[in-house]
């Protein structure tokens, strides 16, 4: 079975047909749905009614009667029909904007299912474009589509027939002239959605670049280099405006040829009307209902010709929503927890070969042993394959051949959530959610500890000072203004890891930005984690792995050789070129380490 295969499957109530999100969309109102539709058609039947009784009216008044039940009976259809229909167009907008935020929601829950790759390949600032931008132009049709257009199409065919009841010869005229500018109407819709689309899409392309730009920012100053990001976002602002003038252009003619039909219309039953009333054919009262029959399809006719070129355009969005609603998830993995064998390596990797994408390879059957406890460290040249390996262990990546096991269990087999509760783990940025510092130090504990267990924690990577001198202390919001510096966020993303549930810690360059006496901190620190947990530690300074239980040495997605640091330099020509890369002293330092560690081999 293929990754594609075993991913999570799309809720089937989705389908494959664009009306079947709308559908969705209304699914936990229709209750309300169908209130708001019966007062449509009340207040339809209201408006249907009103010209029988101005007929009636006409006819009182002919007959030297004052028509006063009639008036009566007229005020109560208009009241009734505006109350119907206001209360109609309420609900519908209401259903609408709670169905939208249910589909945002379902996008939002999938795009956090999406593994990381799959989000950077699809662009982050598009998926943001398609939960708001695209959310809001199916929200804006959805009553449209749902109850307006139903509703208009019901009102004019009702008409329809009221005025071919009156006179046949008036109707056919009044068809006649309508049909032939649906016609013309029809060529304007067919590029509609295609514009529409394209203007979707460039608004997502727009968005992307955006975000790019703007989490650039400081380098783009630094660079000067306003101008030239500007312009491939003006291209995209360009797009979106070409675009969305093809769909205004298309749209714009629609009203008014249905504007000159109207006109035509009520000429042609003016003109035939009254020469049917002269000559007898056609009672003045009657004449007076088909009038007023005709101006009141013009409103629900309008409705239709426009909310065709509407759903062509929510149409378009429709598509774009069901892309992220359909994009591959993460597996979830069995239910049950694996039991944990005695004595089971923390990582394990048999023959393991691994690709981003469908590019080559950059782990090339890779066998690594970590032990359930003591510090492993991971060295090699950049681009050896160190965080795809921290990559493959959280399941971020799959290989796609060997094995990767947690605690003697292929990580395929693990309840993905038990997985991660297992791993704590530090990403190369120390990436902080947008949170308090109290939030993200205590991100991967079940229950979370007191305040004074947290200080205890940032006592012992010297943070807590820096941290109670914040004037909101770890109530400080990351990302605001209030923020820590470079070396203060790796120790307390090393905070949250060690604070985590997790038995294994994977720490993504942990001493990048640290002094040597905040190195000196994190190394007693791994050591006294290492003692009850698995340590793995990807790191370039000589100084931050030397001292490790275990060193494994890639190369060109390979682990070359692995044991102590004396070791290595003793039997790995990669590993001694890297400790002389660093420094031209170490290996000096180190000569003794290596006669050694020669005469013990
Ligand atoms: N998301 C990605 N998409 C495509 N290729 C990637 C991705 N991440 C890494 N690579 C490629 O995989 C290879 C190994 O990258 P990896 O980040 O594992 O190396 P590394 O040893 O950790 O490097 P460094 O020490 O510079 O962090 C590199 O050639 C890199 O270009």
């Amino acid at each position: 079975m293929t990754a594609g295969q075993r991913a999570e499957s799309v809720d089937p109530v989705l389908g494959r047909k664009p009306v079947h999100l709308l559908r969705h969309m209304m699914r936990r109102s229709r209750g309300t749905v169908v209130l708001a539709l019966l007062l449509a058609l009340a207040s339809a039947a209201f408006a249907l009614t009103v010209p029988y009784v101005v007929s009636s009216m006409v006819e009182a008044v002919g007959a030297g009667r004052t028509p006063v039940r009639q008036g009566a009976e007229l005020a109560l259809l208009v009241i009734s029909g505006a109350v119907t229909s206001g209360w109609s167009a309420y609900l519908l907008g209401r259903v609408g904007e709670f169905g939208a935020a249910d589909i945002r929601k379902m996008m939002v829950r999938r795009i956090l299912a999406m593994r990381p790759a799959d989000v950077r390949a699809r662009g982050a600032g598009d998926l943001v474009a398609r939960t708001t931008a695209d959310a809001q132009q199916l929200r804006s049709v959805s009553d449209v589509a749902v109850t307006a257009m139903p509703v208009s199409a019901v009102m004019v065919s009702a008409s329809l027939v009221l005025m071919g009841l009156l006179d046949w010869v008036l109707l056919l005229v009044v068809v006649a002239t309508f049909a032939v500018a649906g016609l013309a109407i029809r060529v304007f819709l067919s590029g509609m959605r295609r514009s529409g689309r394209a203007r979707q899409q460039a608004v997502g392309s727009l968005a992307e670049r955006l975000t790019t730009v703007l989490a650039a920012l400081p380098v783009i100053k630094a660079y000067r280099a306003e101008e030239r990001v500007s312009e491939p976002i003006f291209e995209q602002v360009d797009a979106v405006a070409r675009n969305a003038v093809a769909c205004d252009r298309a749209q714009a003619f629609i009203s008014p040829l249905a504007g000159v039909a109207q006109q035509i219309a009520i000429i042609g039953v003016l003109a035939i009307g009254g020469a049917r009333v002269s000559s007898g054919r056609l009672s003045p009262a009657h004449y007076v209902a088909f009038l007023m029959y005709l101006f009141q399809i013009i409103n629900p006719l309008m409705t239709v010709a426009s909310g065709f070129g509407r759903i062509q355009l929510g149409l378009s969005s429709v598509g774009r929503i069901l892309e992220v609603l359909r994009a591959r998830a993460e597996r979830p993995g069995p239910a049950a927890e694996p039991a944990v064998p005695a004595g089971a390596p923390a990582l394990e990797f048999r023959a393991v070969s691994a690709r981003y994408q469908d590019a080559e390879p950059v782990l090339r059957r890779m066998d690594l042993k970590v032990p359930a406890r003591g510090v492993t460290a991971l060295v090699g040249v950049s681009g050896a394959g160190k965080t795809t390996v921290l990559n493959l262990a959280e399941r971020f990546l799959d290989p796609y051949a060997g094995t990767v096991s947690l605690h003697g269990t292929d990580v395929d087999r693990w309840p993905l959530a038990a997985l991660r509760g297992r791993i704590a783990y530090v990403d190369q940025a120390c990436t902080m959610l947008d949170a308090t510092i109290r939030e993200n130090a205590v991100l991967g504990c079940a229950a979370a500890p007191d305040d004074a267990a947290v200080f205890d924690a940032l006592r012992r990577v010297g943070l807590a000072d820096a941290i109670a001198a914040l004037p909101q202390g770890l109530d400080t919001r990351l990302g605001g203004g209030g923020d820590l510096s470079g070396g203060q966020r790796q120790r307390l993303a090393l905070v949250r890891a060690l604070l985590s549930d997790a038995d294994v810690l994977l720490l993504d360059e942990p001493s990048s930005q640290l002094d040597g006496l905040n190195e000196e901190r994190l190394l007693s620190l791994l050591d006294e984690a290492a003692r009850d947990r698995a340590v793995v530690v990807v790191a370039h300074r000589l100084s931050t792995i030397r001292d490790s239980a275990q060193i494994v040495y890639l190369e060109d997605g390979s682990a070359l050789d692995a044991g102590t640091h004396s070791e290595l330099l003793a039997r790995c020509a990669g590993y001694r070129a890297l400790v002389r890369s660093q420094s031209g002293g170490v290996l000096d330092q180190d000569r003794d380490a290596v006669v050694a560690a020669s005469s013990a081999v």
